[in-house]
């Protein structure tokens, strides 16, 4: 029988920085008998000459939310897979991987779900002003002000709500409003086979039939800015945005002066264009709901996506297929 590897003989996955499920969960739980991390988030040196020094033989990178472009691949000759914990690919360069052959394995369906919910919790607290009120009776207004009224409250039954992307996300976004009485209408980048739903060819005839925009898509170079200020226009004084894309999505400047001056009416935002920097305009805002990239984040989350990533890790060192392949199409 032969003896099992010692650890410096197993191939080197390449970690850049901590993934939030090692950092919550524990590394333990995300370790593997095929492969060994190589920590560059653990050395004091820049990323790029932690690189040259290391990075010579590292195979793979296990990436969460870190950019890998063509100078970090320059420095890393033998990847041929990257598996990341993100839904969202923006921040990997895909055609430099394409070119490369480098294969791309992502988290597959295991947000889904997750931020389907938080979409329509952001949407909710901005139409019955959830997170408003909380902060009235936090702040002792309930016994000193009286009663409150959000009188800018609305009903969720029967609101017409556009989705931008209808992948897994828009997808499972669709089938809870529909559970909620709303009607439900989309643009993707082609209409869907098999789906009745109504398909808009641009996000602007899409949001000037909404209520609601949901953004669900990705974030490439057709989609950044998408929501500008034509759609935002087309939006209107009653419409709602939502983002639990990215913040590149919305053309985010337009954005704030839409909400500070009246031209539309309220916005949910996980995500933000240039985070962790928040747009200061939207703090005091109570038709604003906002939060910190974190849609994704539920513990049973963390777990399934660490554990895919290494699985899919572990696939391709056994030579076997990826079992989340990304596929450009
Ligand atoms: O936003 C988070 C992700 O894409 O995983």
């Amino acid at each position: 029988m032969a003896s099992p590897a010692a650890d410096e003989d197993l191939p080197q996955v390449l970690l850049i920085k901590n993934p939030p499920a090692f950092a919550v969960l524990g590394e333990e739980h995300f370790t593997s008998t095929k492969f060994r991390y190589l920590k560059a988030f653990e050395s004091s040196l820049p990323l790029h000459d932690f690189l040259a020094a290391h990075g010579g033989s590292v195979r793979a990178i296990l990436a969460s939310l870190s950019v890998v472009d063509a100078s970090v691949l320059d420095l890393l000759p033998e990847v041929r897979v990257i598996a990341t914990t993100s839904a969202g690919l923006n921040l990997l360069d895909l055609p430099e991987c394409r070119r490369r052959g480098i294969k791309i394995a992502n988290a597959g369906d295991v947000y889904s779900t997750d931020v389907a919910d938080y979409a329509v919790g952001l949407l909710i607290d901005v139409l019955r002003k959830i997170s408003a009120s909380n902060r009235y009776v936090k702040q002792g207004f309930w016994a000193s002000k009286g009663d409150y009224y959000p009188l800018g409250s609305k009903q969720l039954r029967g609101k017409r709500i556009g989705i931008v992307g209808l992948g897994r996300i828009g997808y499972q976004v669709a089938k809870r409003l529909e559970a909620f009485g709303c009607s439900i209408a989309y643009n993707s980048r082609k209409a869907k086979p098999g789906v009745s739903y109504p398909f808009y060819q641009t996000v602007q005839e899409l949001a000037a039939k909404s209520d609601a925009l949901i953004l669900c898509c990705g974030l490439t170079q057709q989609t950044r800015h998408l929501v500008n200020k034509e759609v935002l226009a087309a939006l209107g004084k009653e419409g709602v945005v939502v983002n639990v894309a990215r913040g590149g999505v919305i053309d985010e400047k337009e954005m704030v002066r839409c909400l500070v001056e009246g031209e539309i009416a309220g916005a949910g935002l996980d995500v933000f264009e240039n985070e962790p920097e928040v747009p200061k305009e939207l703090m005091e805002l109570d038709n604003v709901v906002m939060s910190p990239h974190c849609a994704v984040r539920t513990r049973e989350s963390l777990m399934e996506v660490g554990r895919l990533a290494v699985g899919n890790l572990e696939a391709f060192f056994s030579n076997e297929p990826l079992l989340s392949e990304f596929e450009d199409d």
